[in-house]
């Protein structure tokens, strides 16, 4: 069995001459609580309708839960529940009633145990208090909460959720927020659109990031972490031989570093601001990269006055700013 629950390989989408979906290789390993994170219109909901059979890929394969997709649609699809644009409820019918309607539309549910599971699943939710108030009478969070409860009516052992928490004001949010912990403490492996960073940064052990129909990241949240640029600057007025040091070290300085003067270690007049990029995890290099101590002693031996030194990580913030090119909208 594959230790995979969701892998793409090359899976495209083109709607005419557009390309929403490029060539995408997914791997969701099961069991993750995966953030399919990027801003708006980069292509997660139309790779996700591709995921669920909901429409067909141009190109490429998926494979979900080691079936391939669509061919296994009928074998996989019980084992998946699914959050894509709000299910439709009937407002004029209570949500229990809604619910057993889903249910008997699914010819994997036995009709016999339907008010049992009508039951659990709402529970789960919290919404068993609400089970007989007409759904159109339900708040957007209730709502939110009645569509999880569908994708939770049988067992399974992938969600696959677009955007649970749009919409949904700060107490929706929570709510929704805290069952995903609770679905994927349970086992069952979680895949979950957003475009809000700090949701993914606060659900999930995985994260892949899309960026006008590409997937230009994934992997674990911490190498996502460990990802990002870091540089060194040192304030100096001994400019020229602190760049000759650098580079001997083997890190490349900016000739016109473009670093705004209050972002500077402080220094005085006359000094100046070298900027070096030390090599990221994921640049290729050996990882081995000199110690901040080290470059300090390897200046101060060359006789350059130090007068400011800090090395520099990049946020997870502007990492992913600086992976798809756009602002990020980074409310919680
Ligand atoms: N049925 C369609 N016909 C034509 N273009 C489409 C269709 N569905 C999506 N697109 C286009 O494909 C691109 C990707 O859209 P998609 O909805 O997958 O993005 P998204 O990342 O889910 O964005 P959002 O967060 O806004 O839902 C968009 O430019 C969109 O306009």
């Amino acid at each position: 069995m594959s230790d995979l629950a969701i892998r793409t390989d090359g899976l495209t989408k083109r709607f005419r001459a557009q390309v929403a979906v490029d060539a995408i290789d997914l791997a969701v390993p099961r069991g993750s609580v995966f953030g399919f994170l990027g801003p708006n219109g980069s292509g997660k909901t139309t790779t996700i309708r591709m995921l669920l059979g909901l429409v067909g890929a141009t190109s490429g394969t998926a494979r979900v839960l080691g079936t391939d997709m669509p061919k296994g649609l009928d074998d996989v699809l019980p084992r998946v529940g699914a959050l894509v644009e709000g299910p439709a409820f009937a407002p004029f019918l209570s949500g229990a009633a809604n619910l057993a309607r889903f249910d008997a539309a699914d010819r994997h549910a036995p009709p016999s145990t339907r008010a049992r599971r009508v039951a659990a699943a709402l529970d789960r939710v919290g919404l068993s208090h609400a089970a007989r108030k007409k759904a159109g009478a339900y708040s957007l969070g209730m709502k939110q909460r009645l569509g999880l409860a569908n994708a939770l009516l049988m067992p399974r052992d992938l969600l696959v959720l677009d955007e649970p928490t749009n919409g949904l004001d700060p107490q929706g949010t929570r709510e929704v927020r805290s069952l995903i912990r609770s679905f994927a403490a349970d086992g069952t492996t979680v895949f979950v659109s957003s475009h809000l960073l700090a949701e993914v940064e606060q659900l999930c052990t995985h994260v892949g990031v899309m960026s006008a129909g590409r997937l230009v990241a994934q992997g674990t949240l911490d190498e996502f972490r460990r990802s990002g640029a870091s540089r060194v600057e040192v304030v100096t007025p001994d400019a020229e031989a602190a760049r000759a040091v650098l580079s001997r070290l083997g890190l490349a300085t900016d000739a016109a570093p473009a670093a705004r003067p209050e972002a500077a270690p402080s220094g005085g007049s006359g000094d100046a601001l070298v900027v070096a990029a030390l090599p990221t995890d994921d640049s290729g290099g050996d990882g081995e990269e000199p110690a901040a101590e080290a470059i300090v002693a390897a200046l101060v031996r060359d006789g350059v006055r130090v007068r400011g030194f800090a090395i520099r990580r990049t946020s997870l913030e502007q990492r992913f700013v600086e992976l798809t090119g756009e602002g990020f909208d980074v409310v919680a």
